[in-house]
């Protein structure tokens, strides 16, 4: 008698596994390898950003109230007191009727309150010296870019687990962090297991297929941030692939495996995890694909037990395994990011169960639309390449037309979100 499995909703599967949810160490690493590691703390100003009143201009430095009469028909004459460029900081106090050259990026000398472009003005190299003509006035404060105008010291800027980009690597110079503090991220086992698979390198023989989805799971890894270890292609031996299994549990902080969750013949997971002890956390879900996505924990570390089919392992990825990393690099937002489109195409089929279809958005006209990609099989291998989303399709009694309002997730995504997908319940479990 097949075994019949209890479904569980998308939600309480997130649940279960965020359960055991952990942060990794913190490490201290230069800024020159930050590149795509982790903030293990929010970033704060601790100064002012500029740290000083600075020209934005090529110019001359002068007092606001002295220009007040000039105009074309009457000219008012400046005397040029000091020069200085970026990087310099004049001694001399800008007095009544003077004017300091200065270049963009310098600190706005004592005394003056504008700054008027070197374009607006005449410059005359006389005997006493070097003065200046100008035909119009300013107000105080013209020109000037302020203290603290970009940001103010305490202000908080960015939130711990931010994924480093290089707007962040600029502020964590700025802040003079020659050395920072990231999240270790997790290292994850992976096994690939079926008799059918291949190596990349191997040619095709009949009633096999190159593993695909062992390279698939570890450019997911990397996408979110974690580092991996190969240990494979294992056939469904169930021995030699317990044995696999005990010595990634033991080398690594999380084990995901790929295929052999169902209820088939050589479906030695459900059996690998009893023989091990560990503490099944589901194997059915009511999502489509991934149906059969299974996660086990033993002595803390997780057990991820993907499908074998394709689009199903990505699926179960994406949802289950991608939060648990994102938290572990202490992101507050770990969970994929929704935004709204509309369907551009008719999907007839109804589904009793919540279904995620891989999707391809585009803009038109301002407005997010989004295409279902390829064949919508969970052994489909080949639209995973061309979605950038996952079309969320609520289970239910209807299919879904053209022109409805839809949900996706996002695939390419590091922003995240901090709260998990809930589904709308429309049938029973
Ligand atoms: N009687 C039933 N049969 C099936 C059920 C069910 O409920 N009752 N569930 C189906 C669903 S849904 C899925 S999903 C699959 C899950 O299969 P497994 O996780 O047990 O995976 P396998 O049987 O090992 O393989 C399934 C499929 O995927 C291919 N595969 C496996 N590994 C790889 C890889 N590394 N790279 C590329 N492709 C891989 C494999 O060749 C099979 O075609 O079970 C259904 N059956
Ligand atoms: O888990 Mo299966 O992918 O539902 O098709
Ligand atoms: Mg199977």
């Amino acid at each position: 008698m097949v075994e019949r499995r209890k479904p569980i909703w998308v939600k309480d599967a997130i649940e279960n596994v965020m359960k055991y949810k952990k942060h990794g160490d913190i490490e201290l690493i230069s800024l020159d390898d930050c590149d795509g590691r982790f903030l293990a703390e929010p970033l704060v100003a601790d100064h002012d950003v500029p740290p000083f009143d600075r020209s934005p201009y090529d110019g001359f430095a002068l007092r606001a109230k002295d220009t007040k009469n000039a105009s074309r028909e009457n000219p008012l004459t400046f005397k040029v007191i000091d020069e200085i460029g970026a990087g310099q900081v004049s001694p001399f106090k800008v007095g009544n009727m003077e004017a300091i050259r200065i270049m963009t990026g310098a600190q706005i000398p004592k005394g003056a309150d504008c700054v008027m472009m070197l374009e607006l003005t005449k410059e005359e190299k006389g005997s006493e010296g070097t003065s200046i003509s100008i035909k119009r006035s300013l107000n105080e404060g013209d020109n000037i870019s302020f203290q603290g105008e970009d940001t103010k010291k305490g202000s908080p800027l960015i939130n711990r687990g931010a994924a480093i980009n290089p707007g962040i690597k600029a502020l964590l110079a700025t802040f003079g962090y020659s050395k920072v503090k990231v999240s270790s991220s997790p290292f994850i086992g992976i096994i690939a297991t079926g008799s059918e698979l291949l190596n990349p390198d191997e040619d095709l023989v009949p009633g096999k297929i190159r593993n695909s989805n062992g390279y698939m799971i570890e450019s997911q890894i990397l996408r979110v941030g974690a580092r991996y270890k190969r240990y494979g292609s294992i056939s469904d031996n169930i021995d030699k692939l317990t044995e696999m299994i005990k010595q990634a549990i033991d080398e690594c902080d999380v084990l995901i495996t790929t295929g052999g969750v169902s209820v088939g013949d050589y479906d030695y997971l459900p059996e690998i995890y009893r023989r091990l002890g560990a503490n099944l956390l589901f194997n059915k879900i009511a999502m489509r694909p991934g149906s059969v996505t299974s996660c086990a924990e033993k002595d803390g570390k997780l057990l991820f037990g993907l499908s074998g089919n394709p689009s199903a392992c990505y699926i179960g990825f994406e949802l289950f395994v991608r939060p648990y990393i994102r938290y572990w690099l202490r992101s507050e937002q770990p969970f994929l990011r929704i935004i709204s489109g509309t369907l551009k195409n008719d999907f007839p089929k109804p589904n009793p169960f919540s279904r995620f279809v891989r999707g391809k958005i585009v803009y038109e006209n301002g407005q997010v639309f989004v295409e279902p990609v390829g064949l919508d099989k969970s052994g489909v291998v080949t639209s995973l390449a061309w979605a950038d989303c996952l079309i969320i399709l609520p289970g239910g009694t209807r299919g879904y037309m053209k022109g409805d309002h839809v949900e996706l997730f996002l695939l390419d995504d590091q922003q995240g979100s901090d709260e998990p997908w809930v589904e709308a319940k429309f049938s029973k479990l």
